[in-house]
C-alpha cells in the first residue's frame, strides 16, 4: 500500500494556504507534519482525508486491493474534537466506531487497558478530563480496522506517560504495515519518519 501527494494545493475560504506539497509514504512508514501556527497541517489533513476538496494535485492510495479502494475507506482521522459523543458512555462509542470502521485487533475492553482506561468504559464520555478524552480517542484507533492514521496534534492534552505509549501504539501500528500521518509541533517519538516541514503562514 503507497500514499502518494503530488503538487498538492490546499485553501481556505477561497484563499491558498498551502500548494506543492508532495510526498510518498509506503506501508510501515510515518510522515510527521510540522509548521508554524496557521501554515495549514490540519487543512493538508482534511484534504489527504478528503473532507475538504483539494484546490490542485492529487493525493491518493494505490496497491489497498478490494478492502480499501480509496484513502476514505482506510484512512481514520482524528482531528481536534474526538468525535465522540458526549451522552454515550466511552464503551458505547467505541463499539459504534468498531462497528463503522471495521473491527481492530483489540476489543473495546483491551483497548481501553491500553490506553490506561481500564474500568471507566462505563461512564459517559462528556464526564472524562481532556485528556482522558483523546486517550478515549485514541483508543478508537485500536478498536477500528484502519490502516491508515491521520493524526491532528494527537498528543494534545496527554500526559507525559500517555505520549510515549501513544508512540509505541504508533510505531507498532507500522510495524504492522501501517501508515501514519501526524501533524504536531511536539516530537512524536516516532523513530526514522519522514518529515514534512509546512512553509510560513499566509500574512
Ligand atoms: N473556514 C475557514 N475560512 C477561512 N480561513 C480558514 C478557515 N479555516 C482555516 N482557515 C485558515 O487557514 C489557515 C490554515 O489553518 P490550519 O488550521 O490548516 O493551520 P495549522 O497549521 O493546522 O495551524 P495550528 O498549528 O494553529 O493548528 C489559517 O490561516 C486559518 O486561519
Amino acid at each position: 500500500m503507497r500514499l502518494i501527494a503530488e503538487n498538492l494545493g490546499g485553501e481556505r475560504g477561497g484563499a491558498a494556504v498551502f500548494s506543492g506539497i508532495g510526498f510518498a509514504l509506503e506501508a510501515g512508514q510515518a510522515l510527521v507534519v510540522t509548521g508554524p501556527n496557521g501554515s495549514g497541517k490540519s487543512t493538508l489533513l482534511r484534504v489527504v482525508a478528503g473532507l475538504l476538496p483539494k484546490a490542485e494535485g492529487r493525493v491518493l492510495l494505490e496497491g489497498g486491493g478490494e478492502e480499501f479502494p480509496s484513502i476514505a475507506s482506510a484512512c481514520h482521522y482524528l482531528g481536534h474534537q474526538n468525535a465522540m459523543k458526549t451522552a454515550l458512555s466511552v464503551t458505547e462509542n467505541l463499539r459504534f466506531w468498531r462497528e463503522f470502521h471495521g473491527e481492530g485487533r483489540l476489543d473495546v475492553e483491551e483497548a481501553l487497558e491500553t490506553v490506561g482506561l481500564g474500568g471507566i468504559g462505563h461512564l459517559p464520555f462528556g464526564y472524562l478530563s481532556t485528556g482522558q478524552r483523546r486517550r478515549a480517542a485514541i483508543a478508537k484507533l485500536l478498536v477500528s480496522h484502519r490502516p491508515l492514521w491521520l493524526l491532528d496534534e494527537p498528543t494534545a492534552g496527554l500526559d507525559k506517560a500517555s505520549e510515549e505509549r501513544l508512540a509505541g501504539l504508533m510505531t507498532a501500528h507500522c510495524a504492522d504495515g501501517g501508515m501514519v500521518v501526524a501533524a504536531t509541533h511536539l516530537p512524536l517519538g516516532l523513530e526514522g519518519a519522514k518529515a514534512l516541514a509546512m512553509g510560513e503562514a499566509f500574512p
